[in-house]
């Protein structure tokens, strides 16, 4: 007997938190269009960025990096959509393609991360922390000047490994990640999203696929939640505007302030010293635009040399 073709087939990365990515996309819209999970195809689809563990992303241009083998997979009709961490999505998509689906954010903040330290503050003088993200390595010295930051890359499972081996005495990472996997019971403290901005579009999954495939689009359609799309197109334009490849610290939060909902960015020099913010409301049908605008506020603020100063 030949069994049904599949309902849909969704492209990810296969580390294990694209894969946790993969199948909570699998498992709503198996329960939204009452189809059996196994009519749904996981294709794991390795990335650039999955090769090159050892170089920091912010040398190689980043962000598309991760993407770029599930969106040629895309548009050659071998997966109908792509499941992603829209932090790690380049803020333009290549033609063809669309990413109009968000669905509902984790916690955006960043998590400290330390087998030994309660917290920053606890962390001995000079401590090494390990960090390859430069936003994560400019808020940490801004807080922590003695400081000494060392490569960390690799998935979640990997820092968490050398932090066990004594590479670095903490790390930050995205507690999205870390709920999504199961593993919170490794945070040692929440940051503050206020003061450690997160990354734009942090917390958020995101889903792509091509822009003439009518039937996708409808199937996905109802996954997406709007508060969380307005927030990630805002951010994602904001960065879009200052061209934040992986090479300049830029950190974004979106927030409510009592009835109104904010976005606040901020600029901050590599070695944590300079720090430059904006912010500017969201109106419901304008995040985009809005977005940009506190983008070119900032890059405003940040003057003519920004890019000396902030992607050195
Ligand atoms: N750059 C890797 C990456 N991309 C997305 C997440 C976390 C999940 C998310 O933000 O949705 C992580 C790990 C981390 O930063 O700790």
């Amino acid at each position: 007997m030949q069994s049904p073709p599949p309902f849909l087939r969704i492209g990810t990365r296969g580390s294990p938190l694209a894969l946790a990515q993969a199948h909570q996309t699998r498992d709503r819209l198996s329960a939204l269009h009452g189809v059996e999970p196994d009519r749904i195809a996981i294709i794991p689809i390795s990335t650039g960025g999955d090769r090159l563990t050892d170089v920091p992303l912010s040398a190689f241009g980043g962000k598309g990096l991760f993407s770029r083998e599930i969106e040629a997979a895309l548009a050659e009709g071998i997966i109908d959509i792509g499941v992603h961490s829209s932090k790690d999505m380049a803020t333009t998509l290549p033609p063809g393609l669309v990413m109009p689906v968000f669905l509902e954010r984790e916690d955006v903040r960043d998590a400290f991360i330390s087998l030994g330290h309660a917290n920053l503050e606890s962390l001995p003088e000079g401590a090494l922390f390990g960090t390859s993200s430069i936003r994560r390595a400019a808020q940490i010295l801004r807080a922590r000047p003695d400081l000494a930051i060392v490569p960390f890359r690799g998935n979640v499972q990997t820092r968490l490994r050398k932090l066990g081996e004594g590479v670095a005495e903490a790390t930050l990472l995205a507690g999205a990640g870390l709920n999504r996997l199961d593993m919170a019971d490794r945070i040692r403290h929440w940051l503050d999203p206020e003061i450690f901005l997160p990354a734009p579009a942090q917390g958020a999954i995101g889903i792509e696929h091509r822009a003439d495939d009518h039937r996708t689009a409808d199937i996905v359609a109802p996954l997406n939640h709007p508060e969380t799309a307005r927030a990630v197109k805002a951010e994602r334009a904001m960065l879009q505007i200052l061209d934040g490849s992986c090479r300049t610290p830029i950190g974004a939060l979106t927030t409510w302030r009592g009835p109104q909902l904010m976005l606040v960015a901020e600029l901050v020099s590599p070695d944590g010293r300079i720090t430059i913010k904006a912010e500017g409301p969201l109106g419901e049908d304008t995040a985009q635009a809005d977005g940009a605008a506190v983008g070119r506020m900032l890059k405003d603020r940040a003057g003519p040399d920004f890019v000396k100063v902030f992607s050195p």
